[in-house]
């Protein structure tokens, strides 16, 4: 099913009121710079309760405004609610059903949104930061307790980093035996979902891109080869000098990389930039089918002006490898391309200025 309808109120260039897209596929056509993509950023923002594009709330108020507001109706194959985000007074506020959302983390597994945009060529080329946002978003959306792990993590991180930094290593080794601990966990789910995850992949990259050899993800871990917390205190011992003149902890899996493999040898050097675009493509299919296939619920798909950079074939094969969804929101330039995957139950918007039109 999807969203019924959405309310807009000061969000970017959008004009305020209700758009009405109760359909299981919605186009969005328009000029560059309509408000197409701010759309589907505002159902992004109603499902995860912040943007695709930015982490400053302000941005997304219209220039000039400092609040906004979106709500809208969502139903599922499980449930029906409406969600609701109000930004003012420099502060967001989430609700659901008029109930107010403490934790975003609450919002992960009820709108399991998939993105698809030209921004995604990073989680294949671009920083291991950029890489392990995208495992870690995987994971967070299969089992949400994974964002609990993250967060100790990262708070166990923090405060050592902090005893490095005032040069307090009165109390590292306790710390040491904590990040250890938290770490581990991370890199044994990272190394759990990249087993399974690399199979759905693989298969999708075979058939979409019609190369002859596997395409995987390999895991490079920051603590290769550590099973216990002993072989991680052995690391962080062995690290301890060097850190204290760096002041940071230099290893731990916030310091993870992945690697592409097609057949024995590095994707990246030898992959056109379409080729790293198509991939990047790839993985949100993949990322799609693979929440299907661990929890059974449907994803809500955003597909952000992408079909346009794939010739015909590849493009055929995209589409037809998109899992069932609740529902498939589509940008499109003007021009005939959107006439070719239009079916009955397709609803048509042209976007003019932040103005919709229902065609
Ligand atoms: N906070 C804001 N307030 C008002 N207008 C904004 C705001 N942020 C962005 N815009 C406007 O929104 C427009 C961009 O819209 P959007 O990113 O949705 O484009 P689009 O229709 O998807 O086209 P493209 O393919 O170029 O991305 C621009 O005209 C920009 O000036």
């Amino acid at each position: 099913m999807g969203f019924d309808w959405v309310r807009l109120f000061n969000f970017r260039n959008l004009g305020d009121g209700k758009i009405d897209i109760a359909a299981p596929q919605v186009f969005l056509i328009g000029e560059n710079g309509q408000g197409k993509s701010n759309f589907l950023e505002s159902l992004y923002y109603l499902s995860y309760g912040g943007s695709f594009r930015t982490r400053h709330d302000q941005e997304v108020c219209r220039h000039g405004e400092d609040q906004m507001a979106l709500d809208g109706f969502f139903t599922s194959r499980e449930d029906r609610f409406r969600m609701e985000v109000r930004y003012e007074e420099s502060r967001k506020t989430l609700h659901r059903d008029g109930k107010t959302i403490q934790d975003r983390k609450d919002m992960v597994s009820l709108i399991p949104t998939v993105v698809f945009r030209h921004g995604d060529m990073d989680f294949v080329s671009g920083s291991p930061e950029k890489q392990r946002w995208f495992v870690d978003q995987t994971l967070s959306m299969n089992y949400p307790l994974y964002i609990d792990d993250l967060r100790r993590y990262r708070k166990i991180l923090k405060n050592r980093n902090q005893l490095l930094k005032s040069h307090d290593y009165e109390m590292i080794s306790v710390y040491d035996y904590h990040l250890a601990e938290a770490g581990l966990s991370l890199q044994r789910r990272r190394e759990d979902v990249l087993r399974s995850f690399n199979h759905v992949f693989s298969q999708e990259f075979r058939y979409i891109a019609g190369l002859s050899e596997d395409l995987t993800i390999e895991y490079q871990a920051s603590w290769k080869g550590c099973k216990t917390i002993e072989d991680v205190l052995e690391i962080l011992a062995k690290n301890h000098a060097r850190e204290r003149v760096l002041r940071t902890t230099t290893s731990g899996p916030h310091r993870d990389k992945f690697f592409f493999r097609y057949g024995d040898r590095d994707f990246l050097s030898l992959a056109s930039t379409g080729q790293v675009r198509l991939v990047s493509l790839i993985l949100r299919v993949a990322q799609a089918r693979f929440f299907l296939k661990e929890t059974g619920r449907l994803p809500l798909l955003l597909l952000d002006d992408v079909l346009l950079e794939l010739d015909g074939l590849r493009r055929d094969r995209f589409i037809s490898r998109l899992p069932p969804a609740e529902q498939r929101l589509f940008t499109f330039l003007p021009g005939n391309i959107f006439r070719d995957y239009r079916t009955e139950e397709t609803m048509v918007y042209t976007i003019s200025d932040g103005r919709f039109q229902r065609e």
